[in-house]
């Protein structure tokens, strides 16, 4: 018999299967968030590490990456980053409520090919609320005088809020992250936050130099010198007061803190990390 009902299930049973999937789904959603919660609470605890932000960059690079290496199967990978990463930020904004503020992009202000509203909303999903500042530099203030808040900033080649970074203490603003999370052509943002930048595996690392030196060649030798042997000048800035800012890439993570001096001996001037971030998944 061809049409025989028990070798071929029905538009119904398929549908019934399908709802039992979203009740099994949902079941461990909210399974996932009571684990998220106590955490939370542990965090709030654990060794009085009361962050304004549960935010763990490295801690979500990492889940991200380890999806990306066992998936398998017809659904899209970046369907599934996708749910994930919306998945992950609700989460953190139940452990800590967080704002996200992206520059506003006026007509003949382009900060890339996207817009910076859409990419973050992308990063964090639905249910994050987003809001517009003046500028890239008004993000880094705001950031400054408020820990809740994230800041989605354009490339540091497109804009120079970079230049402006506090350095010295902790708790400043840091570089933790691009966006997007996966990409062909490397990351289109960055993320800012008061969370302290975190290893995660793939990182590269932004040292931030403020000085009189004008020369480029002269700050990457003094980085060659002091062992970051792969850096490379990722943005460059000359100010009109005889002052330069460059920012300096490198995947030497264990060189970092011990090339700081160096690099200010160099410039006659100040260095420090300006963040880390994973780089962003070659799908
Ligand atoms: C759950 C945590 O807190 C946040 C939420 C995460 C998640 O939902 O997987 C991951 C990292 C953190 O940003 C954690 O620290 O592991």
């Amino acid at each position: 018999m061809t049409n025989d009902k028990s070798s071929s299930p029905s538009f119904d049973d398929l549908r019934q299967n399908i709802d039992a999937i979203d009740r099994e789904i949902h079941a461990l959603l909210m399974r996932r968030a009571d684990v998220v919660m106590a955490l939370g609470a542990l965090k709030k605890t654990d060794g009085g590490a009361s962050a304004p932000l549960a935010l763990r960059p490295g801690r979500e690079a990492v889940i991200l990456r380890k999806l990306a290496e066992t998936h398998k199967g017809p659904f899209p990978l970046p369907a599934l980053l996708g749910i994930w990463r919306s998945m992950i930020s609700a989460y953190l904004h139940m452990q800590t409520p967080f704002n996200v503020l992206v520059p506003q992009q006026d007509q003949g202000i382009s900060f890339g090919a996207g817009s910076l509203w859409d990419l973050a909303r992308s990063h964090f999903g639905a249910a994050i609320p987003i809001h517009t500042a003046a500028s890239p530099r008004a993000i880094v203030t705001a950031l400054a005088h408020d820990p809740t808040l994230l800041g989605v900033l354009p490339r540091p080649t497109l804009d120079d809020w970079w230049t402006t970074l506090p350095l010295g203490h902790a708790d400043r603003p840091h570089i933790v992250a691009a966006l997007p999370a996966w990409s062909s052509d490397g990351p289109h943002a960055y993320l800012l936050s008061r969370t302290p930048p975190e290893p995660m595996g793939a990182d590269v690392a932004l040292i931030l130099v403020r000085g009189t030196e004008m020369d480029s060649s002269v700050i990457l030798q003094a980085a060659h010198r002091a062992g970051l042997d792969d850096a490379s000048i990722s943005a460059y800035k000359a100010g009109i007061d005889g002052h330069a800012s460059h920012l300096i890439a490198t995947r030497r993570l264990d060189a970092v803190a011990g090339a700081e001096g160096p690099l200010a001996a160099a410039v006659r001037g100040e260095a420090g990390l300006a963040g880390l971030f994973a780089e962003p998944l070659a799908l």
